[in-house]
Formats: structure tokens, C-alpha cells, sequence
């Protein structure tokens, strides 16, 4: 078989990929629903790429594949060997571990060695500002604490491609000023981010590039303003139906 390969400068190649999830309707039964039917893009070294998309688009199920959470059933996605990591509030850790095990293991899973994650312990706990709680299990945290843990894991690990999922409101006020400044200070370094966000002024702002994905295809990729702009002239006229 000729191995598979990816144009110069791209670290991520999306091609074709559809999903479906099957969901229990009943004692032995179950439907089947296409959440992605045919999403292709290509990811740059070093760009932040914005996903938008109305409701149920498949935005987040998009980023799960990328991150190797759930396998696509269609296409294929070609990573040459780059680490990756999904930031998202939706995905949990494990509730009876303490938030020091959890952190480990998320970074043994996103194939660190011990060590290397134990080195980044301090910084990470520190950023998240849980000395105090980090050895108590997660399933006594807030909801806060455990998104600021998972953000804090996620980019003190510095995985070459970071995948955030709608993160930009974690934590209390002072939590998301400092979070956004790091999202901000890692969009600006030469970092390849992928961004999902409802947001179309943040992805405006934090992005060079975006993809619209809409009923689980593509409908369009490029320069962010230009997708952006076709996306809200789409909302407008839905909205006006
Ligand atoms: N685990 C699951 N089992 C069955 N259906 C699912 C599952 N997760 C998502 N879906 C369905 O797949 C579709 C795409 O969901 P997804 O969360 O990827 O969309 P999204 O674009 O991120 O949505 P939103 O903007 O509302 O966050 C939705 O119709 C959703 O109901």
C-alpha cells in the first residue's frame, strides 16, 4: 500500500470523514445518525484554524475525531506523528482520582512520559491555582476547578497541536482573563490551535483561517473574514425565513 502523505506545511490532513452515532431508542433498539457525513480540510503548521457552524452541526464531534476520541467510520485523517491534545469542558476525567492522578494520566495518554508530566506538576497546579485541592479526588471538585485543572494540563504539556473546544469562558473572571491571555499568547506563537466557538467575534479575532462546517460537511474553508462572512450572510437568512 503507498503510504499516505500531506502537502508541505500541513500537520493534520482531514479527508472525507463522516461519523455516526448510534443512540438507544429502546430495549434492543437503536437509530443511527450521520453527525459528520464528508468534513475535508487541511490543518497548517503553525495557524489557528476556526470551526463554526450553527447548532448540532458537528463542530465538537469534529474535534473528538481530531483528537483521536472517537474513530470516523468514513474517511481518514493523516497525522505524520504529531501529539495531540482536546481541551473541552465536555469530556471528563476520571471522578475518583485525585486531580494530580487525572493529570498524569491525561498526559500519559497524550503520550508524555512520567516524567516529562511530572517535571510540568508544579507549573500545571499552579496555573490552576488548586495546591490546596490537588490531591483530593476530582469528584469533589466545582465545576470550575475541574475545567481549570484540564485547561491547565492541556497547555502546560504543550502537545504540538492544541484542539480547544468553546473554553474561552472557564472559570471565574479573573480564571478567564488569564486563560484567554494564554490562548492569546499561544495563537500568537507559532502553535497550530484548533478553535471551536458560537463566538464568530472571537474566532474573528483569534484565528487566520477558518473552517464552516454545516449538517456535517464542509461549506467552506479559507481566510477566516471571508468564511465568517458567508456564515452570518447564512445565519441572516435563516433567520429571515
Ligand atoms: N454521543 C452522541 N450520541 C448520539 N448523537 C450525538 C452524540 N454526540 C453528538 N450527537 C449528535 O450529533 C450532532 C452533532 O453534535 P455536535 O455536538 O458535534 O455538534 P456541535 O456543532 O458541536 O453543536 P453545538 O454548536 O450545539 O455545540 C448533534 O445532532 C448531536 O445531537
Amino acid at each position: 500500500m503507498r503510504p499516505l502523505k500531506v502537502a508541505d506545511g500541513v500537520v493534520l490532513s482531514v479527508r472525507g470523514v463522516g461519523v455516526t452515532y448510534r443512540r438507544r431508542t429502546g430495549f434492543l433498539r437503536q437509530n443511527r445518525f450521520e453527525a459528520l457525513r464528508d468534513v475535508s480540510f487541511d490543518l497548517y503548521q503553525g495557524e489557528s484554524l476556526g470551526v463554526i457552524g450553527s447548532n448540532g452541526a458537528g463542530k465538537s464531534t469534529l474535534l473528538k475525531v481530531l483528537g483521536g476520541i472517537i474513530r470516523p467510520d468514513k474517511g481518514k485523517i493523516i497525522n505524520p506523528g504529531h501529539s495531540v491534545a482536546l481541551l473541552s469542558l465536555r469530556l471528563g476525567f476520571d471522578p475518583n482520582l485525585s486531580g494530580r492522578d487525572n493529570a498524569i494520566v491525561s498526559g500519559l495518554l497524550l503520550g508524555f512520559r512520567r516524567k516529562q508530566v511530572e517535571e510540568k506538576l508544579g507549573e500545571i497546579i499552579a496555573f490552576a491555582e488548586l495546591e490546596s485541592f490537588i490531591d483530593y479526588p476530582l469528584h469533589t471538585y466545582s465545576a470550575g476547578m475541574r475545567a481549570r485543572l484540564g485547561f491547565s494540563v492541556a497547555f502546560h504539556l504543550e502537545p504540538d497541536i492544541l484542539l480547544i473546544d468553546e473554553v474561552l469562558g472557564v472559570g471565574d473572571a479573573d480564571f478567564q482573563r488569564k486563560s484567554r491571555a494564554e490562548i492569546e499568547r499561544k495563537i500568537a506563537s507559532d502553535k497550530t490551535i484548533v478553535l471551536v466557538s458560537h463566538s464568530v467575534a472571537a474566532i474573528r479575532k483569534l484565528c487566520n483561517r477558518a473552517v464552516w462546517v454545516e449538517q456535517g460537511k464542509t461549506r467552506m474553508e479559507g481566510e477566516v473574514n471571508e468564511v465568517v462572512a458567508a456564515y452570518e450572510a447564512f445565519v441572516q437568512e435563516k433567520n429571515s425565513q
